[in-house]
């Protein structure tokens, strides 16, 4: 049944609006501290934070750096970080080996994290693209993206980084099949407590542009991405994933990028009912930021705008590089 309104003058729906009082009274969705993801880059060396020229206010720090930055995370509420590695070119190879390394910077970040801030999760990316020669997610052979090779490998990068200490793994690759062997892997070697946040709706997005510098990654990057990335015009496909990655064991699905595609986060949450995030990926960070310095928009109560919507949009939450200064402003 319709909601009942009274007609005009007897509704004046701007008495609900009349002060801050009311409007508090009747705000429908929120957000809060706990909604937040934080996303950081981990980078080789110590003491050193290297901005990201693409990603204004945003930099790569050394394991020591990355380490208070997550103290301050922790301190201000914030439930969790998601690392994100910038490997030395060198250490690229076309086998990727470097991926599941025991000491690679990602795993020696979660221990040492572990260690100075308990209380923060610790979430991982799951893909091979920053250790590839050729950027890409997955094994190229003969100029393909193969799947089944990159899903082993993947079962071995997410072993170590559950043996490091890692709370919640993120498979980004988009690879078929991955997260029935990652669960399987983790189940079989002790790790039942760890949690798949599985990047089911990952379109093949240009937004992502500013992360592929913060990570090393565009130089590398051969081709495109659309062999196994969704294309932007598809909908039902994401449904499709998501049903996909719940049957086979994930625990959170996620929805990328964020703001273009709030119809896909409101489907999957109507739709499933399950714990739906979604990532507010570099592309949109650096779009706000950009406008912000230049004084078009204002970029603090864009920023807040921006984190609420996905909220209204039926999110659980949100990975956002904005997470700390969210967090500052939400804990006044
Ligand atoms: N698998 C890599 C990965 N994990 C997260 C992002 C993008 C994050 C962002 O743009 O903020 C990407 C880039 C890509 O798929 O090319």
């Amino acid at each position: 049944m319709p909601p009942v309104q009274a007609p005009f003058p007897h509704a004046r729906p701007r008495r609900l609006r009349a002060s801050p009082a009311r409007r508090a009274l009747v705000r429908e969705n929120t957000l809060t501290v706990d909604d937040l993801i934080w996303p950081v880059f981990v980078r080789a060396g110590e003491g050193i934070e290297e901005p990201i020229a693409s990603m204004p206010g945003m930099v790569r720090r050394s394991i020591d750096k990355l380490t208070d930055a997550a103290r301050e995370a922790e301190a201000l509420g914030i439930p969790a970080i998601c690392i994100f590695p910038y490997t030395d070119p060198s250490l690229k190879t076309a086998d990727c080996a470097e991926a599941w390394n025991p000491e690679n910077l990602t795993n020696r970040a979660i221990r040492t994290i572990k260690q100075a801030a308990p209380n923060i999760a610790i979430m991982t990316d799951v893909a091979l693209d920053p250790y590839n020669i050729n950027g890409h997610d997955g094994f190229v052979i003969d100029g393909e993206i193969r799947n089944d090779e990159t899903v082993e490998a993947l079962v071995k990068m997410t072993l170590a980084q559950a043996e490091a200490g890692a709370d919640i793994i993120g498979p980004s690759d988009m690879m078929d099949g991955r997260i029935g062997a990652l669960r399987q892997a983790l189940e079989s070697s002790g790790y039942q407590n760890v949690t798949i946040m599985s990047y089911s709706a990952k379109y093949a997005s240009a937004y992502y542009g500013p992360f592929r510098d913060a990570v090393g990654a565009s130089g590398a990057l051969k081709g495109d991405k659309k062999t196994y990335q969704m294309d932007p015009g598809n909908s039902d496909e994401a449904m499709r994933m998501i049903a996909r990655d719940l049957s086979e064991g994930a625990d959170m699905v996620m929805v990328k990028p964020g703001q273009p595609y709030l119809d896909i986060c409101h489907r999957v949450k109507t739709e499933f009912q399950v714990p739906t995030f979604a990532y507010q990926v570099s592309g949109e960070y650096a779009m706000i930021q950009a406008a912000a310095q230049n004084g078009w928009v204002d970029g603090e109560t864009v920023m807040m705008e921006s984190l609420l919507a996905f909220k209204r949009a039926g999110c659980d939450g949100v990975l956002t590089y904005f997470a700390p200064a969210a967090a500052r402003i939400l804990n006044g």
